[in-house]
């Protein structure tokens, strides 16, 4: 069964909602918002611990009824059953795409149980001091290596539940970038670190290059006989993590059907599960799968991921913005939005429909975003009064984990605080000058959150994957391939072959030449 394909420019919604912009575009709404007490009540939507504010948007009740429509009539309600039945959607790979069933707790896979039990037997021999290395010490320091979606989903989680963390030391490297390499290795003991080799398809240059450089550094000292005690791969491909010298007992599976950037609920999250111990990350799964339920079974009014993914349509099909910010407020947070990044970009940053055909509309978003309140002395001032529209999501916990009060209490208040500014600006008041005026009218999402608990982050990160789902759906594209980040990795071989041989003749670009030419020249 493949996803339906539906235009959504020829939908009657898609009309409609044209129509329906020329009304709402020189609205300032936020005099409707005041006009409307019920507004604030209409437009949240409470579930467990998230109370998700929609109201401060630029829609009303109509806008909202015509994008469910818009959803009804590319036929959302069939994809996401296509998507969870196992169905292979991602059609370009010839792939399910089934990371929900890594965490879906009413019928586990016997292979999704055999690798949780894997990683929890593996971490927690790691924690409690068992596995020794090959001196006879227990493991101090984990390192993860590995890029994209080996790399960016753990190093989040390991952020975002820093203070589940127990001893270990968790790292992450996986830029090419030797510099970086050299840099952590050189604060490593090679008695007692443990290396995670994490790669989907084992043949990602940077994970492997490091991989050989981390290899080569620990058998300055050690014989090949120890790298059992001290590396294990993390792979769809065990062949080739074998090939590389690890054993097949120490290569841990992934399944096809997971995509590399929805990965972090596979084997790839063992880096976490050692971080956290392997009850914090099985909470986090547990949180994700409730995200699931509700994406799965709530009606799309009702539906948090389903509506995040409309107002997004609704702001970059209809009002032209580009992009769209994230702003949690809490440092714990900090790699939320380079894990997105790629989440989103590299599944809706496409430019061919699902038929084939080139798209005449705007498909993916460009997401960027960093921690409030930091960020209110950084880009603030552009969301303010710059002249884009840059709708926002304000992301907040209402009980701090230390139990820091008075710094939640204001943490809280400046973001409350921001999305009322950006709202409200200053219409109905009276400002000096024109470059004091704010004129308000910014849309933005608030994720209130009870705590910062496993559970709650997995729901959150949940939620995002089905946004994106939705709007890929709703753009009519493949959202689950990756065919863009090929030609630039080709490119790179024949360059390198060019200045490994300095044999500027393979190129064939005038500006590549030159820059070559400046490297194999010195
Ligand atoms: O896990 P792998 O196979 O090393 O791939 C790493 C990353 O590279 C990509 O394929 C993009 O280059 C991502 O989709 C993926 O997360």
């Amino acid at each position: 069964m493949s996803l339906p394909a539906v235009n959504p420019t020829k939908t009657e919604a898609w009309k409609a909602l044209e129509n329906h912009y020329q009304n709402i575009k020189e609205h300032q709404m936020q005099q409707v918002f005041s006009e409307d007490g019920k507004r604030a009540n209409r437009f949240k939507i409470e579930w467990q611990d998230f109370y998700f504010d929609f109201s401060k948007n630029r829609i009303t009740d109509e806008t909202i009824s015509l994008l469910l429509k818009l959803a009804e009539e590319v036929k959302l309600k069939e994809a996401i059953d296509l998507q969870f039945s196992g169905a292979k959607i991602n059609k370009t790979e010839d792939r399910a795409v089934l990371h929900t069933a890594l965490r879906n707790f009413d019928s586990l896979k016997p292979e999704v149980k055999d690798t949780l039990q894997k990683m929890q037997y593996f971490s927690e021999k790691i924690i409690g001091g068992a596995h020794k290395g090959f001196s006879g010490k227990s493991i101090t320091d984990v390192v993860n290596v590995g890029i994209g979606g080996s790399h960016l989903g753990p190093e989040m989680v390991t952020e975002a539940l820093k203070c589940y963390k127990n001893h270990l030391n968790v790292h992450f490297i996986a830029n090419i970038d030797g510099d970086e390499v050299a840099e952590k290795l050189n604060r490593l003991n090679p008695e007692t670190t443990l290396f995670i080799i994490v790669s989907k398809s084992f043949t990602t240059q940077e994970t492997l290059v490091n991989a050989s450089v981390i290899r080569n550094w620990f058998l300055e000292n050690t014989s090949k006989d120890d790298i059992q005690k001290h590396f294990v791969a993390v792979s769809a491909n065990v062949d080739k993590a074998m090939d590389f010298g690890i054993s097949a007992d120490n290569v841990f599976p992934m399944p096809d059907w997971v995509g590399g950037r929805f990965s972090l609920w596979s084997a790839v999250g063992l880096s976490i599960s050692c971080a956290v111990g392997f009850k914090n990350f099985e909470a986090m799964l547990f949180g994700a799968f409730e995200a699931d339920k509700h994406f799965k079974s709530q009606p799309f009014k009702k539906n948090i991921p389903v509506i995040m993914a409309l107002l997004s349509v609704w702001y970059n099909n209809f009002f032209g913005a580009e992009s769209e910010a994230v702003v949690p407020y809490s440092h714990y947070l900090h790699k939320l939005v380079p894990y997105l990044q790629q989440a989103v970009m590299e599944s809706n940053g496409k430019s061919v429909d699902r038929n084939g055909e080139n798209v005449n509309y705007q498909t993916g978003t460009i997401v960027w975003g960093s921690v409030g309140t930091n960020a209110q002395h950084a880009f603030f001032q552009l969301l303010h009064q710059g002249t884009k529209l840059i709708p926002t999501d304000f992301i907040g916990f209402s009980e701090p984990l230390h139990g820091n009060l008075e710094n939640n209490n204001i943490l809280m208040a400046n973001l409350f605080a921001q999305t009322e500014a950006l709202w409200e600006g200053t219409q109905l008041k009276t400002v000096e000058s024109t470059f004091k005026h704010f004129e308000g009218n910014k849309p933005s999402n608030t994720i209130l959150i009870k705590k910062l608990t496993p559970k709650n982050f997995g729901s959150l990160i949940a939620l995002y994957e089905h946004k994106l789902f939705v709007q890929g759906i709703i753009w009519n594209i493949f959202s689950y391939d990756q065919w863009g980040v090929e030609l630039g990795k080709t490119v790179a071989k024949t360059t390198l072959k060019a200045i490994e041989n300095q044999q500027l003749s393979l190129l064939e670009n005038a500006s590549t030449k030159n820059l070559v030419s400046k490297i194999v020249e010195k």
